[in-house]
This record gives C-alpha cells, structure tokens and sequence, in this order.
C-alpha cells in the first residue's frame, strides 16, 4: 500500500480520501532535517504554507510521487526541483478564494473602525470611545493590485459596499474589468488616488517589494494598505517607517516577508496596523474544500491516473504526452517568447499548427502555448488544466489554424500574439527529435535555439550597425553568446535576435533603440 505524509494540519475529509488508497502518517511542526530523515518512505506530501519543501527535501523524497499543496501558492514548494525528478505538484486553486477575500475585507473593516484595540481596550476593563473615532468605507476608492480570483471577489463585495474601484493588473483585459465593475489603472495612479489598497497578487521577483519607501510616498496620508497575498510584495521596514512618519494611515497585514513573523517593528505600531497570522484562508469551509480537492488529486496520481490541477505536470493521458512531450515544450517556450515581445495586455493569441502537427491530436499545444503566453502572469501556478479558463478570464481571445502545407520542417509552430502594444508572431521547430529551434520572428526567417536571456531589434539592414550595437552592449558589459541577423530582402528591413550571458542592465533598449537604423529592440526571459 502507498504511503502519505501529511506535514501541516489538513481537514479530516481530507485524510478519510487517502485513507481509501493509502497509509497515512499525519506528522506536523516537523524540523527540515526531521522531514529529509523520513520522506523517503512516503509516495506523497501533503502540505499546506507551513512546510517549506526545498530542493534537498525533495531529492530525499526517493520514492515521492506527488507534492500536494492544500491551498493556492505553491511558492513554499521547490517546484522546478520536483519537476526535473518527474513528482507532480498539485494545489487547490479555487477551494480558498473566498475565505482569502473574506478576510481581506474583514481587515479593510477592522482596520477602519479600530476593532482590534477597540475590543482589547473593553476586555481590560476601559470604555473608551475617543480614541477608536473609525473612517467609513462607502464612497471611498479602493485600489485593487491583482484581479485574479480574489481580487475580483473583492471587486464585487466593495462595490456593494458603494466603494469606487480601481484595479491595476497588466494581464486583465480591460472588458473582464469592466465586468467586475473596476475601472484598470495605471499602478502609479492607483497609489496616488486609493483611500484602501489591496494586494492579491503572486509574489514575483517583479512584484517583490512593489510597496516600497518611493511607492508608499506617492499615497495619501489617508491611505490603508491591506495585504492577505504574500508576504516580501510589502517591505516591512518600508512600511512601519511611513506610517510612524504619518505618510500613511495604516496597514493590515496576514503575511509577511518571513514566517512567524519574529521581532519586527511592525508589532509597535499600536492602532493602525492589524497583524494576523497568515489566517486568510483558515475557514472551516475553505480548509474543508482544498483538502479534499487535493486528496482527491494524491488519490488519483496514486491510482495512476492524471491530477486535475497539476501546476508542472500535464493532466493528460500519458501517451499522447509521450508523443507531443517535445512539442509542448516548444510550445510553451514560443508562447512566452510571443508574450514577452508583444508586451502590454495580449487581447488575441493565434496559433497554427502547420505541417504534421495540424492534426486534431496536437490540441494539446494550443494549450502549451497559452501557458507560455500566460507564465509572466501567473508563474508556476499557470498550468495545462487552468490555462484555458486563465486566458478566457483575462479576456484573451484564442483562435487556432492548421496549415499542413507547410512543410519547412516535419511540423511546426507559429504564434501570433495581437495586444495593447501592436501584433508579433514566432515559428519555431524541432531540430532532430527535440531540440527547439526559433525559425521566424516577426515574419523574418532565422534559425536559433532560444536562450535564458534574448535581445531582439528590428532595424534597418545597413552596414555598421552590428558593430554599433555590439560596442553598445560591450560598453553595459553585456556578453553577446550567439547573434543573428534575418531579412527578407538585402538592405531592407531586419531582425537581430542575440542570446545574451545575463538580463540586459535598466535603461539600455532606449540607448539601443537610439542607434541609427534600430527601430525596435526587445529583451526577453525564456
Ligand atoms: N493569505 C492567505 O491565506 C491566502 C493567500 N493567497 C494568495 O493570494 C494571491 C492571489 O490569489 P488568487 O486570486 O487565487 O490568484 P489569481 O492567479 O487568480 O490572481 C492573481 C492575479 O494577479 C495578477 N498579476 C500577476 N502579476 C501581476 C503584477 N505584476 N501586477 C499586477 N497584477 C499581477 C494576475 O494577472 C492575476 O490576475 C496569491 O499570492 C495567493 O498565494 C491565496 C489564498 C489564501
Ligand atoms: O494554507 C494556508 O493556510 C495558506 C493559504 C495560502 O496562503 C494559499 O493558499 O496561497
């Protein structure tokens, strides 16, 4: 029989699925070298955010089959890791949604009305109704970073409280925002016109420290700050000096850059700060809700077939991932590239299966690509079950083609992503049997493997500007690993593609852009 750990405190609906399949060990508050000693015994972990499964948990994990994460962020877990040993890792995306909105509103209340101290101030005996004089929220603007499944339940219970509402998410179409009555802002005027503001956005290293001393000194003195996301998008430090200073009115916060929060400054800042401890999604409906949607899911992979919300692995049927396993990857790969170029808000996303791969079987990669496109959004938690219903929630329009005329290479891929900023497409193919080779960006032929990091220019094709360019990046210090150029026409017009050692310093695409003859230039992340 199967062997489950369970490492955090679960729902019992949740341990009643297992047992059906398996032997359960429930050992919570175990020290990291405690969990390394033990895992190579269990077939599947199951957590929720108080176990952190690094690297070394995971390569002791010998047997480990599935990861299963009771909640939403799977950013406790080494997902990269346990993905190159082939353990699935699943979570509960929707079983806590509303429990996490919950709470948010219930600290943006709390916090206005001074509940905390108010009722800690009548249990030791006082009666004091000066000190607790609270702010209303009817009428007042709420600026929403992240309208994502909790950001949009928030949306929709502040409207009904009469709240105006502002939203800032770079992946939201401005239709779906209009749908939840929010109207999409720029981030710097959200800071500057929100009475509350309200996170619910993932932790990115691009959304990591997004309140900071500058942004928390673009807001009004009259401003609340609510965070039940994660903890690092706020520095704290940051955060307790502005409001000690009064540039602010207070914050209410469930997490927090590190976990226990330990000595912080933030415990001393009386009336104005909620502290919780990371409470947003412990209801007993949502602790019922995601631990049997994971149990089922270590159930299933333990009866050998596919999870439902794999974050790394596919749930699809094992041999067509066999056959399509390489495609997919170029799949993914062209549809983050396509992003990254088309910047801004991607409205429609056009896919064409050409040559052999335009066959009903290859499906699959439209999918593939719309996880690629949809990975700057959503990181890790994009994956092939949710990238569908992800992309129709931003709006993102998807049309599919087949084309199995084109026969440059067995098969191949072409994306065209239209946005907020203009249209660019990708083609690439597989060289051999896997090695994923980019074959037209923008409409010009070239032939590269994609790289960590790339620069792309469309620029007139005219003598000394490769020079002009490579001396620029020389003078940043960028190493140039590989370079090419592809047109069309002799001196027409081109496109550069170059892999690049590092990510390209701040400020260098507009000095690059500033070459005679470079009209364009794109830095990307694959
Ligand atoms: N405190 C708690 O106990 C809980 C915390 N959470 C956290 O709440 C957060 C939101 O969760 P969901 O709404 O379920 O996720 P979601 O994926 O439905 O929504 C996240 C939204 O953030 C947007 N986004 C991504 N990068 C952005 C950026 N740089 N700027 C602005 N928007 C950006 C995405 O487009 C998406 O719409 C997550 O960090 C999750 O881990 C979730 C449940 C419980
Ligand atoms: O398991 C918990 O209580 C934390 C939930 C959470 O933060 C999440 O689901 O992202």
């Amino acid at each position: 029989m199967s062997k489950v750990l369970v490492s955090d405190p679960i729902d019992q609906a949740g341990i009643d699925i297992l047992s059906q399949v398996a032997t359960v060990d429930i050992k919570t508050g175990l020290k990291p070298a405690e969990l390394i000693e033990i895992i190579g015994d269990y077939d599947a972990l199951m957590i929720r955010s108080g176990t952190r499964v690094t690297e070394e948990i995971i390569e002791a994990g010998t047997q480990l089959k599935i990861i299963g994460r009771a909640g939403v962020g799977v950013d406790n877990v080494d997902v990269p890791a346990a993905t190159r040993k082939g353990i699935v890792v699943v979570n509960s995306p929707e079983g806590n949604t509303i429990a996490a909105a919950e709470h948010a509103l219930a600290m943006m209340l709390a916090l206005s009305r001074h509940i905390p101290d108010a009722n800690v101030s009548v249990k030791s005996g006082e009666w004091d109704r000066k000190t607790f004089v609270g702010a209303e929220v009817y009428k007042k603007t709420l600026g929403i970073v992240g309208l994502g499944k909790i950001g949009s339940h928030v949306a929709s219970v502040a409207k009904a409280m009469g709240m105006k509402l502002l939203a800032y998410d770079p992946f939201i179409s401005n239709e779906r925002a209009e749908q939840i009555g929010c109207q999409l802002v720029e981030l710097d005027l959200l800071f500057q016109q929100a009475d509350y503001i309200t996170l619910h956005i993932p932790k990115t290293p691009e959304t990591t420290h997004l309140i900071n001393a500058a942004t928390l000194a673009k807001m009004k003195p009259t401003t609340r700050i609510i965070n039940c996301a994660r903890g690092g998008i706020i520095d704290e430090a940051a955060l307790a000096a502005a409001i000690k200073e009064g540039k602010i009115a207070g914050a209410a916060l469930d997490v927090f850059e590190s976990e226990p929060l330990g000595e912080s400054e933030l415990r001393s800042l009386g009336k104005d700060i909620i502290l919780t401890p990371h409470l947003g999604a412990s209801t007993t409906e949502a602790q019922v809700n995601v631990a049997i949607d994971v149990a089922e899911q270590i159930r299933d992979v333990l009866l050998g077939l596919p999870a439902r919300s794999a974050v790394n692995i596919p749930g699809l049927g094992p041999d067509v991932l066999e056959e399509l396993k390489p495609y997919m990857q170029l799949a993914e790969t062209l549809g983050n590239l396509v992003g990254q170029l088309a910047g801004g808000r991607v409205e429609t996303l056009t896919v064409r299966l050409q040559g052999e791969l335009a066959t009903n079987k290859s499906q699959p990669l439209v999918v593939a690509s719309l996880k690629g496109l949809l990975y700057q959004a959503l990181r890790e938690r994009v994956n092939y079950v949710n990238a569908n219903i992800e992309a129709k929630e931003r709006g993102i329009r998807v049309i599919e083609t087949r084309d199995a005329s084109v026969r440059d290479y067995a098969g191949s891929l072409r994306l065209e992503a239209t946005g907020t900023l203009g249209t660019h497409s990708v083609t690439g193919a597989l060289l051999g049997e896997k090695e994923i080779h980019l074959t037209d960006v923008d409409g010009f032929p070239i032939n590269v493997p994609p790289s960590k990091h790339m620069l792309f220019t469309l620029h007139r094709d005219m003598p000394g500007i490769i020079g002009k360019l490579g001396s620029l990046l020389g003078s940043f210090n960028v190493n140039i690993a590989s370079m090419q150029v592809g047109r069309k026409i002799v001196r027409g017009d081109a496109v550069m593609a170059l892999s690049i050692d590092d990510p390209l310093p701040d400020g260098i695409l507009a000095e690059i852009t500033k070459v005679p003859g470079i009209r364009d230039a794109y830095t990307v992340t694959l």
